[in-house]
């Protein structure tokens, strides 16, 4: 057996008196995509912190590529996009800018970007279709946009793990279809690839496996299993039945 890309163990993560996990455990190999579904506030972005190892689980461990989540971070293995809610869109800092922080763990400690780094940033912006946007202020650009340079961030990075929080909530077609055939392309270059994503009908062509969340993982396997109405019923209650989309 290879060793996991993400191997989360039984994590329970508390916020005062909120139970955000409780007793989550996920594991995700390379080459693999996996989308995780769950309700708003069900723990999917907590999920994603803790895999980063950006905040201590109250129990439970993680291991990425069998180490642990700092050292997988100062490896610059880890690449994250984050929901939309969580940038300062006024920041002043060109899409260029953006793409080349995922080069900063490949840097010294000059951050002085090398001739490899300048490519990778260059062709990363030509996969995401920003080459013309490189220097506009990163919240200058449409929301479809703004995800394609936080991908472009992840793919510059060569990250063996990528994490996506809603990388299509308000995203147009194209930028949907351009991240989901580069997502593809990073998978069959051995990247593990978790997305948390709230487009159940997408879910099936976009990934390999798919988890149910609600504070733990309460089934994880095809995507087209997953996704059976009474499984999404374990998850969202039955409003998801009639509406045909997780709210
Ligand atoms: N910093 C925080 N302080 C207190 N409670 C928090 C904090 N962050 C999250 N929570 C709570 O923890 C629970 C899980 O939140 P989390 O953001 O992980 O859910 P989510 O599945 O990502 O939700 P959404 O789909 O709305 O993004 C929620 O009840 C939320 O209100």
């Amino acid at each position: 057996m290879s060793t996991p890309a993400i191997d989360a163990v039984d994590l329970t993560v508390r916020y005062g008196e909120v139970l955000a996990l409780d007793g989550a455990s996920l594991q995700l190999n390379p080459s693999r995509i996996c989308g995780l579904v769950g309700m708003n506030g069900s723990g999917k972005s907590t999920l994603f912190k803790a895999i980063m190892g950006l905040l201590k689980p109250e129990a439970g461990t993680v291991l990425i590529n069998g180490g642990s989540p700092a050292k997988a971070r100062k490896a610059a293995a880890i690449g994250y996009v984050p929901q939309s809610e969580e940038v300062d869109w006024s920041f002043p800092v060109s899409v260029h800018d953006v793409v080349m922080m995922g080069r900063y763990g490949h840097m010294g400690f000059t951050r002085r970007p090398s001739t490899t780094d300048k490519l990778a940033v260059d062709q990363a912006l030509e996969r995401v279709e920003l080459t013309g946007y490189a220097h506009r202020q990163i919240g200058q650009l449409s929301g479809g946009q703004k995800k394609r340079a936080f991908v472009a961030r992840g793919i510059a990075q060569d990250a063996t793990v990528l994490l996506l929080d809603e990388p299509f909530a308000g995203v147009d077609k194209r930028s949907e279809a351009t991240i989901t055939r580069l997502l593809r392309e990073q998978a069959a270059a051995g990247a593990a690839i978790l997305i948390s994503t709230h487009d159940l009908h997408a879910l099936p062509d976009l990934a390999d496996e798919a988890v149910l969340l609600m504070r733990k993982v309460l089934m994880h396997g095809d995507p087209r299993t997953v996704l059976r109405p009474e499984n999404l019923a374990l998850a969202f209650g039955l409003d998801v039945l009639v509406r045909g989309d997780a709210a």
